[in-house]
């Protein structure tokens, strides 16, 4: 592991991954590589979570080439340096951002989207000049497989590797300095990662999980509402980590809420959801088995039929849920959907209040106010009024959790910025440097007053007299020069006329 991370930085070393032109060559090839090796890549998101190819497609690859073109797009804005504003004692320097590479960078991806949770913080990682280590998921088995097979056929073999295996290699490969760490999981393995990433001083971006609300007012359009929900929830299983958790609203909406969701859930996945293309399956039987035991002393209003040997698990609705209970204790991360009765949007903000800040926060509700109101109020990574899961595809918004749903962010220009150092460059002159005295020994007030002056703007009056007579001189001594010639005749001129006035009143 250790000469693996060695190689991947000497190749860094190299320099070779910095050039624009080798990012963008790099982006190409990995678009390349998706295009060409759709089929494949598709294959291998239906064999870990039993997806369709246009499921596959729509919810994975779409993102990906999205993310490269924008990529390819902007960079070249990007990279480059960028003045910034300066201030008196700089007036006459060169002063510029330079976004610079940070280094080695560890991607460590999650099993439930495992193409783009992996590739995406990857192109961001190229795009700013990185050289990269990708630890797919081993839960994603057939992803991560065919991850270590492609890349470096398309990519620079030694810039950007592929290292797969459990537990053992990432708790090894953790023990390794990097230069930053994306990791997407769970919160509980954040803690590990951050601890490892401290022992090195390495800047962490954390994309974890949570519980995610989602609060609907009773004036709104249900059918809408229930739509939208219905797509964002059982989407992957309810395998999405912005999925809404669960449903807040005042009791008397519950019966219909069900009603619409189970409406909805026929017209999307038809009679039998088991036969549904559309509908996938659990990751694993740890996890369908721990899904299953968050319905346990629940009251299930919908749903509920579950297949331990292709580990199915139906859309399923709870209500009246306690909120003391398990599947109100820890994030769902399946199928099944819980209703929290509440009095009112006061409550519902407390309710919210009161817990761990979450990765996205849902509010349905004709009165745009209201939506404003439970922003204004709350905490969360993002925020969809009036749906679900669609900040995530805006690629101008930063995706990141707050609190114990992450920190630090990515995609789009937020990846580069996350993957970069931006280096402020300042360029003096060796001329000038009467003006320096100012700020070398021995310090006295009016050197002092002089800072105050240039730092702070704080003007004394008689410090403002004299750069004002000073400036003035200069003025006058740049017209002088400029000028030398013309004042020099129109002197003469003045004194010829004076000379002559004189001397035709002493004539009189
Ligand atoms: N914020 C975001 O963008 C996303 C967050 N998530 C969150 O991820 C969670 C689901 O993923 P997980 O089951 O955690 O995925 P997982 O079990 O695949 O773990 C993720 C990565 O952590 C590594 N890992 C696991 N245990 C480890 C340990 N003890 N020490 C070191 N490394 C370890 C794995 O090798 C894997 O690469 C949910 O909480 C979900 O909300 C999932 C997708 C996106
Ligand atoms: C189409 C939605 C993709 C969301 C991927 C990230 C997640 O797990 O929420």
């Amino acid at each position: 592991m250790e000469r693996e991370v060695q190689r991947v930085r000497q190749a860094f070393l190299s320099g070779r991954s910095r050039p624009l032109r080798f990012r963008l060559q790099q982006l190409e090839a990995l678009r390349r590589m998706v295009q060409e090796r759709e089929k494949d890549i598709l294959a291998a998101i239906r064999s870990d979570l039993c997806k369709s190819e246009f499921n596959a497609y729509s919810q994975e690859v779409i993102t990906v080439l999205g993310e490269i073109d924008f990529m390819l797009e902007n960079l070249p804005e990007w990279v480059a340096a960028k003045p910034v504003k300066k201030n008196l004692l700089t007036m006459l320097d060169e002063a510029y951002l330079q976004p610079q590479p940070l280094g080695v960078v560890l991607i460590i991806g999650a099993w439930n989207y495992p193409f783009v949770l992996t590739i995406q913080p990857l192109i961001g990682a190229i795009a700013a000049g990185n050289a990269v280590i990708i630890k797919p998921s081993e839960l994603s088995e057939n992803t991560a497989t065919i991850l270590a097979k492609l890349l470096p056929q398309y990519l620079d073999q030694d810039l950007y590797i592929v290292i797969n295996g459990g537990v053992e290699e990432t708790t090894e490969l953790l023990k390794q300095r990097f230069d930053h760490i994306l990791y997407t999981g769970n919160t509980a393995v954040g803690k590990i990662v951050m601890e490892a990433a401290a022992k090195h001083l390495t800047p962490v971006t954390l994309e974890l999980g949570g519980k995610s609300p989602c609060y609907i007012d009773k004036d709104c359009d249900l059918d809408i509402v229930c739509r939208r929900i219905t797509w964002g929830k059982y989407m992957n299983c309810g395998q999405t980590c912005i999925a809404p958790d669960y449903i807040l609203c005042e009791a008397s909406l519950q019966n219909q809420i069900v009603q619409k969701i189970k409406e909805t859930v026929k017209e999307f996945y038809g009679e039998n959801v088991k036969e549904s293309p559309d509908y996938e399956r659990i990751i694993n039987l740890r996890h369908f088995k721990r899904i299953l035991s968050l319905l346990e002393g629940q009251k299930i209003a919908f749903g509920g039929e579950t297949d331990e040997a292709t580990r199915y698990i139906a859309p399923t609705v709870l209500t009246d849920v306690d909120p003391k209970t398990k599947v109100m204790q820890e994030e769902i991360f399946g199928p099944v959907l819980p209703i929290v009765p509440v009095k009112n949007v006061d409550e519902a903000i407390n309710f919210i209040n009161e817990r761990e800040k979450p990765l996205a926060l849902y509010v349905f509700s004709h009165n745009n106010k209201l939506i404003k109101r439970m922003i204004d109020e709350t905490s969360s990574g993002g925020v969809t009024g009036n749906d679900v899961i669609m900040h995530f595809m805006l690629n101008s918004f930063p995706f990141g959790g707050v609190g114990s749903s992450g920190m630090g962010a990515y995609h789009g220009k937020h990846s580069f910025d996350t993957f970069s150092h931006q280096r402020p460059c300042l360029l003096k002159s060796l001329k000038r440097e009467g003006a320096n005295k100012l700020r070398y020994p021995p310090n006295s007030q009016s050197k002092v007053d002089w800072g105050k002056f240039f730092l702070l703007k704080r003007f004394n009056k008689q410090k403002l007299g004299l750069l004002f007579l000073t400036f003035l001189g200069i003025v006058a001594a740049v017209l002088v020069k400029k000028y030398q010639a013309v004042l020099r005749r129109k002197a003469l001129l003045i004194f010829l006329v004076v000379h002559r006035l004189r001397w035709s009143t002493k004539q009189r």
